[in-house]
């Protein structure tokens, strides 16, 4: 896929191609196909981080409560999206003892009471003990800290998922 494909997309193929760069929101996807053409595939990813940033408090909020938890329900019941999925596969979240999930779970729990937003860390970039370890440092932060943080995240995941594209040459299906 080059950049003379992505910038001749429909908004509906590159909605098709690019629809879940971040987990469950093709709202930001559909708002920056507008800024065609791209000068290169990091100037798209600039456009999305700089849509985020964009977004107001309550904006960045909505996009962490689209990530489903870690090893949480979607994962128990197979309604994952695919990339989420993979992500959560590779970092061993598919085979916890019945301990460590229990641990996990309740440690989600806590998190989403306490900031009112799920915790989301980039899960290709980790493993279920460092994440396990992230989780619990993090919930001694601050709400505008777990924010940022989160949104940081977000991105890291974003920035994958775009290089997977590129790398498994998944092309849009014809509309
Ligand atoms: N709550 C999360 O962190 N979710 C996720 N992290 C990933 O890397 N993929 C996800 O779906």
């Amino acid at each position: 896929m080059d950049l003379n494909t992505i910038n001749s997309m429909s908004y509906e193929q590159f909605l098709d191609t690019f629809g879940n760069i971040i987990e469950r929101c093709p709202l930001v996807t559909a708002a920056i196909w507008s800024q065609q053409p791209f000068a290169s595939v990091t100037e798209l990813e600039n456009r999305v981080f700089d849509f985020i940033e964009s977004l107001p408090l309550a904006g960045k909020e909505g996009i962490l409560r689209c990530h489903p938890d870690l090893a949480g329900r979607d994962l128990m019941r197979g309604t994952l999206t695919d990339e989420s999925q993979n992500e959560q596969a590779q970092a061993g979240l598919t085979l916890l003892s019945a301990k460590e999930k229990e641990t996990l779970g309740f440690l989600n729990l806590q998190y989403k009471a306490k900031f009112g937003f799920p915790f989301v860390i980039c899960a290709k970039m980790s493993d279920k003990n460092k994440i396990m370890q992230e989780l619990g440092s993090r919930l001694q932060n601050e709400q505008s800290e777990e924010l940022q943080k989160g949104i940081a995240e977000v991105k890291k995941i974003c920035h994958l998922r775009i290089c997977d594209l590129f790398l498994n040459e998944k092309l849009p299906t014809k509309l």
